[in-house]
């Protein structure tokens, strides 16, 4: 496509450099990705500015510059005042509007994002359908798994991520949508049809600054699905009825409204729960009928997060039997509280809360479990909101009976002192200080006995731990079944 063809998306832009129209092959706003016959897209970031390595790019065989400032440059310079909006409308362009020719769902909320995506994708396939999913595991197709960096991708791997789900004849993506996504532009131009709201409580405050910049983020999701009511898909809005922040969502948008919860008040509501120790019953009621559902999963929050992916189904016109099959039949999410197993006589859950809301609700969700003893060991990552420590630490308190403070990701903070901000949020309670995760997933492993139960808390699936500019391989999961099989070994030997 020639470049000229590309700005005819765009109102107005003004250029400089040769008169020449080049053939653009490809869009690329890092420099190490540039190929000859590229568009190469100059964003100003938070750490790098784009601009540092146009004579890169160039020398990579960049052959125009998209920008939003001004340069002399020896290939064609676009200089647009809005970049990211104009990123977003070349990218779409460029591969031919992906997500108009499919279904999107995007699911936000500060907990639970990734687990409704899955309840969502098992519930879909159900009907034959061919499902992508983007978010904080990884993006996939079927069984091809791609990791990427971020949890919502930025503008350009999104655009490119949905071309490939259409190549692979995928027809509806699910799509995880952070809050930085959001404030960041990267789900500009993107045709999000059913947008599902989770929850809302503290979080990124590092980032977003207030709670009032959090929600304004979230809710774009919302007022984005735009006024076109008669498409091929839908706009629907799926909102958790039962929380507050649910009332400004509502009035973010001009999509039909579903909405769920545990009360009658909400368009699809669940009653008769019934909590098991490895799964949850209970009966759900939509404007399409109503149905027992099993879930292999516990807690109250997965009720929740199976209420938000019924809403979704009903809205894709599912029927409630397939619905039902889908969620009993739904394969564990990694990291969401998975089970390590190694014929000890406690249990050991390995989890990714790492909110105080999270927190609060797994530890909840093993209360009801009558365990002896709980355990939780627990961190806060660095570089990270500061606020969020001391809540934290004071969660654990509340809900466990032993509890061990230790690192999560440090990153490029003392792991000493993030350990201090959590204390700040305890008082008249006794717990372990082990900066070490390793040894204190040991720790709580030596001091547990039968029916106790230890939660590994906030790094799930994650298989590495960042300490300073170190990036070593850690994987929760790994080390206490390690350990475990460590200590059934020298019981056996003293036998
Ligand atoms: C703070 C933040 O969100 N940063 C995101 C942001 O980076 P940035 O704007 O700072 O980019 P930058 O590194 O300054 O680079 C600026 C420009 O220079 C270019 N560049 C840069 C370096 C270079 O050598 N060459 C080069 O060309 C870059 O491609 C870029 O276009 O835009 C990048 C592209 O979209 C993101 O990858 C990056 O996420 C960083 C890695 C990150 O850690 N983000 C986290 C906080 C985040 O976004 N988390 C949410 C999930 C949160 C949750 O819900 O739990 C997520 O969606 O992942
Ligand atoms: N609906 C919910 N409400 C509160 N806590 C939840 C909910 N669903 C899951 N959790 C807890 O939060 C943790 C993270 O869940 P999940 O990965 O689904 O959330 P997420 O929103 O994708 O998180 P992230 O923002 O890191 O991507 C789980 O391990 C569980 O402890
Ligand atoms: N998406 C979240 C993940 C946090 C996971 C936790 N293990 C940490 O490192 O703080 C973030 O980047 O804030
Ligand atoms: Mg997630």
């Amino acid at each position: 496509m020639r470049l000229s063809e590309l700005l005819s998306c765009l109102p107005f832009y003004e250029m400089t450099g040769p008169a020449f129209d080049p053939v653009i092959q490809s869009i690329s706003h890092h420099h190490q990705d540039v190929n000859p016959g590229a568009l190469f897209i100059a964003l100003k970031g938070g750490r790098a500015d784009g601009k540092d390595f146009i004579d890169q790019a160039i020398l990579n065989g960049a052959v125009a510059i998209l920008c939003d400032r001004d340069f002399t440059l020896p290939i064609p310079v676009v200089q647009v005042s809005n970049l990211r909006q104009a990123l977003a409308q070349i990218t779409n362009l460029f591969y031919e509007y992906p997500s108009y020719n499919m279904n999107v769902i995007g699911v936000t909320g500060t907990n639970g994002k990734t687990t409704v995506s899955h309840m969502i994708e098992s519930v879909i396939s159900q009907e034959g359908e061919q499902t992508g999913v983007i978010g904080t595991l990884y993006m996939k197709q079927g069984n091809h798994t791609k990791k990427a960096l971020n949890t919502t991708p930025d503008n350009l791997l999104l655009q490119q991520t949905l071309l490939d789900f259409l190549s692979q004849k995928v027809t509806t993506a699910i799509i995880e949508v952070s809050s930085h996504g959001l404030a960041q532009g990267r789900m500009f131009g993107c045709d999000v049809d059913i947008a599902v709201f989770t929850n809302l409580t503290q979080d990124h405050l590092d980032y977003h600054g207030s709670m009032d910049h959090y929600k304004w983020s979230k809710s774009l999701l919302f007022s984005q699905l735009g006024h076109q009511h008669f498409t091929n898909y839908p706009k629907f809005a799926i909102i958790n009825n039962d929380d507050p922040f649910s009332a400004t969502i509502s009035q973010s948008t001009s999509a039909h409204i579903i909405s769920y919860g545990l009360t009658e008040q909400s368009d699809v509501y669940a009653s008769n729960v019934h909590f098991g120790r490895h799964d949850t019953s209970f009966t759900v009621h939509t404007p399409i009928g109503s149905t027992s559902i099993g879930i292999p999963v516990v807690g109250v929050f997965n009720v929740y997060n199976a209420l938000a992916a019924i809403s979704t189904a009903v809205a894709k016109k599912i029927s409630l039997s397939d619905i039902a099959k889908g969620l009993s039949t739904l394969p564990s999410v990694p990291g969401r509280f998975e089970l390590v197993e190694a014929k000890q006589t406690f249990t050991v859950i390995v989890d990714y809360a790492h909110t105080p809301d999270s927190l609060r609700n797994v530890l909840q969700a093993i209360a009801m479990m009558k365990a002896k003893r709980i355990f939780v060991v627990v961190g806060c990552g660095g570089d990270r909101d500061r606020t969020k420590r001391p809540l934290m630490a004071k969660v654990a308190c509340d809900n466990a009976t032993d509890v061990i403070f230790t690192s999560d990701n440090p990153r490029s903070e003392s792991p000493t002192a993030i350990i201090k901000d959590m204390e700040q949020g305890v008082v008249g309670c006794r717990y372990t200080v082990l900066p070490d995760r390793r040894e204190a997933i040991e720790f709580a492993i030596n001091q547990a006995a039968i029916d106790d139960v230890i939660l590994i808390a906030g790094k799930g699936h994650e298989k590495v731990q960042i300490i300073g500019d170190q990036t070593l391989p850690f994987d929760d999961k790994k080390v206490a079944y390690e350990i475990l099989t460590k200590s059934n070994n020298s019981l056996l030997a003293n036998e």
